[in-house]
């Protein structure tokens, strides 16, 4: 379980979170949604200990990020996978090569151990044949389903998504929220999501997030969402052209 308390961040002065409060239960997806620049992505830095809060905290399966040694906050990070936003794949490696990078560096697989759970993992975003492209030959779905692959590598008990389908078209979209959902439940992992858009939100979270103006403005089930009255949650919803409580909309919606 991933608990954030009272998180502050500012950035040259500009406060960007004032006081985030969010639990995120184990074996589930959580979705955190918010209007772009509400923090999200910094939010998502500092669950994985790559940013540093001004204030408040962070505690993964009962640890304080904050109190931990260099190499404790490594082998909390050992259990975190990221997707960043854009995928982040090294261009100068191939496929395969990106994949076994943190299976290197987290871990003490030899060369041949390495490859194998590469091989494997690819299989398990069904790219088993695309290993030795280099990023700038595969297509963007292709790419995030590597980074995905690099993700799963070290076997994490958390994997966090930065917009894994922004850029897609809707059925590569939905192609990777079938991963991500199948490799939750196949693999038992803790996943959080970032994403703006609320057909996948629908179809992949538990729980869902909504981060405004630096603070937990809603968070509750996707029931809780689909009979939400909040005005600002609501706005942002429609926003993204989405109506919620409304069954025959989201029933679509889950099978378009
Ligand atoms: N390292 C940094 N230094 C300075 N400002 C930063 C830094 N990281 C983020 N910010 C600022 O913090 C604010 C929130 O950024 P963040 O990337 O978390 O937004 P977001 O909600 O993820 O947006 P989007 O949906 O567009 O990705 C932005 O104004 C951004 O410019």
């Amino acid at each position: 379980m991933i608990e954030v308390r009272d998180l502050e961040k500012s950035f040259a002065g500009r406060p960007v979170l004032k006081g985030v409060t969010l639990t995120i239960p184990e074996a589930s997806t959580t979705c955190i949604i918010g209007r772009s620049g509400s923090g999200k992505s910094v939010l998502l830095k500092h669950l994985v200990g790559l940013l540093k809060p001004d204030a408040g905290r962070v505690i993964v399966d009962g640890a304080p990020l904050d109190d931990l040694s260099y190499s404790d906050l490594r082998r909390v990070r050992r259990k975190f996978g990221v997707l960043f936003q854009g995928g982040a794949l090294f261009d100068s490696m191939t496929a395969i090569e990106n994949v076994e990078f943190p299976l290197h560096t987290f871990t003490d697989l030899n060369a041949r151990e390495a490859r194998r759970r590469a091989l494997e993992c690819l299989e398990l975003v069904e790219l088993p044949d695309m290993g030795k492209k280099t990023p700038s030959e595969l297509s963007g779905g292709q790419q995030k389903r590597v980074a995905l692959a690099r993700a799963i590598a070290i076997e994490p008990a958390y994997i966090l998504y930065d917009e894994p389908t922004s850029g897609l078209d809707p059925e590569t979209s939905r192609t990777i929220d079938e991963l991500i959902e199948r490799l939750g439940r196949e693999l038992g992992t803790t996943s959080v999501v970032i994403s703006h858009d609320m057909h996948s939100v629908l179809r992949i979270a538990d729980h869902v997030a909504f981060l405004h103006e630096g603070q937990m403005h809603w968070s509750g089930s996707v029931d809780d969402l689909h009979a939400a009255t909040d005005p600002t949650l609501l706005r942002f919803v429609r926003a993204n052209e989405y109506q919620i409580g409304n069954p025959s909309r989201t029933a679509g919606a889950a099978s378009s």
